[in-house]
């Protein structure tokens, strides 16, 4: 018989009341804390009051576990976060910023999140739970007499299969490794011998992007007063899908010295073949079409997975999966550019779809080889004879990389989106995105799921 294990640390419940379709208050009330009181376990309320306001909450929960003793400082410091997944992106930034992030020890402690889907898209929920085939974890005794007691829908059981992992205590958490992404200027604007500021380096857990997912989302960000609806984002891709990035990319190891990329005909990471060796650095040259990063989430909805490699082949130790399109690499584009780069864009433009329609088929665009003249195929799972430069999507299993845009006149090339919040690199300047790993053994961010 399964028993719940009482936590220890402190458990702080933070609630976005304008999280998806509202419901959070109204959830909390009817589920979350009628079981915590169930079980006899303390914790501390709080409510998001205005946008943005998961960071605040963030910075003074950090506050006060640096203000307490050093031996609670160093326990376990859950969060359960009712909202989407806006709300932990603005609680983990809060928690980092400030000194904490730039400080040699990093001393933040260890956070383990619970995630309850009251979000709109919900990434995390659904990458940890909305897996085929991934059965659910037994149930403690003294919670599922809880559900009994309560005549708890499964639906609603589901939705708390996170917070039941973290109250039975029968598993652990997962690492939920941060990219942190630091915006940098030209060099060549500081007098010599000035030391570069350092910039504050953006957090993201769940999507860090360039190319056409940023630029979509900076695009339906500028329709929004004229199309409040969801179309904006209709349009917005409309607007982006023929357009090609420039920008030059250096890809970094993992501090296991790993840098590896997906091969569709094993179905298993291997050495880089489509990336340039620079003086001993893996180089991609532009242009790009799609550039987009995940540590932890495959899955950016329930059913669509953009990332498929982190749940098919699961990293040993912290890293981040890019999966790329580079359009020169399409064979109908590359013919269509003696033409013109109007006459290219026009036959790249059903390709984006193509690919990421294939991501609603359980990610099966990672494994599309081009054919000679410009069709695709899915590569068989054994035995596809030829794999080698004819791969639609790269995807490569890294430490971080930096984006560098090529032309400082336009602008698309210098968005990036850190889980959907918008940033533009300065002209000249570059995107330099890696892990947070410089911080104690321990520490840092775990999820249940
Ligand atoms: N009281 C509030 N009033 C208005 N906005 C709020 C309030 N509290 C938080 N917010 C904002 O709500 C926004 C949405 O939150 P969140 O991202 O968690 O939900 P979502 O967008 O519905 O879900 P997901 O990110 O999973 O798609 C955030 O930008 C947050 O700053």
């Amino acid at each position: 018989m399964v028993v719940a294990a009482r936590r220890t640390g402190p458990i702080h419940l933070i609630v976005n009341p304008a999280s998806g379709s509202r419901k959070a208050p109204e959830f909390i009330e009817n589920h979350v804390e009628p079981l915590l009181h169930h079980l006899g376990l303390e914790y501390d309320l709080h409510k998001t009051d205005t946008e943005g306001d998961g960071s605040r909450i963030g910075q003074s929960l950090q506050k006060a576990r640096q203000a307490d003793a050093p031996s609670e400082k160093g326990g376990v410091w859950t969060l359960i976060v009712a909202g989407g997944d806006g709300t932990a992106h603005e609680l983990i930034e809060g928690i980092l910023s400030g000194e904490t992030t730039h400080s040699g020890a990093r001393d933040i402690g260890r956070w383990e999140v619970v995630i309850l889907p009251l979000g709109t898209a919900n990434a995390l929920f659904h990458s940890l739970f909305s897996v085929p085939g991934k059965s659910l974890p037994p149930i403690p005794s003294d919670i599922q007499g809880f559900f009994d007691q309560n005549s708890t829908p499964p639906e609603i059981i589901r939705d708390l299969t996170s917070l039941v992992l973290a109250l039975s205590s029968t598993t652990r958490p997962r690492n939920l490794p941060i990219t942190l992404t630091s915006l940098v200027g030209p060099n060549s604007t500081s007098p010599p011998g000035t030391p570069l500021p350092t910039p504050t380096p953006i957090p993201s857990h769940i999507v860090l992007s360039t190319s056409l997912h940023a630029a979509i989302l900076k695009s339906s960000e500028a329709l929004r007063s004229s199309h409040p609806g969801v179309e904006r984002f209709k349009i917005a891709a409309q607007e982006n899908v023929g357009v090609f990035f420039s920008a030059k990319v250096r890809l970094a190891k993992t501090s296991q010295g790993r840098l590896e990329q997906y091969r569709p005909s094993a179905r298993a990471f291997g050495a880089p073949f489509t990336a340039i060796s620079d003086e001993g650095e893996v180089v991609l040259e532009g242009p790009f079409a799609y550039f987009l990063s995940t540590t932890t989430t495959p899955r950016l909805e329930a059913t669509f997975v953009i990332n498929p490699t982190l749940e098919t082949i699961l990293p040993e130790s912290p890293s981040m999966d890019i999966v790329i399109m580079r359009p020169m690499r399409d064979p109908r584009v590359s013919k269509a550019v003696e033409a013109g780069e109007k006459a290219a864009s026009e036959a790249w433009k059903p390709r984006p779809w193509e690919v990421l329609g294939q991501a609603y088929n359980n990610g099966a665009h990672v494994n599309m080889l081009y054919n000679d003249d410009g069709s695709t195929r899915v590569a068989a799972s054994r035995g596809e004879a030829y794999d080698g430069e004819n791969v639609v999507v790269e995807t490569f299993r890294c430490g971080g990389f930096e984006w560098t845009p090529s032309d400082p006149l336009h602008g698309p090339s210098h968005v990036v989106c850190a889980d959907g919040s918008l940033h533009d690199i300065p002209a000249g300047g570059s995107a330099k995105v890696s892990l947070l790993e410089d911080i104690p053994d321990g520490h840092g961010f775990y999820v249940w799921g």
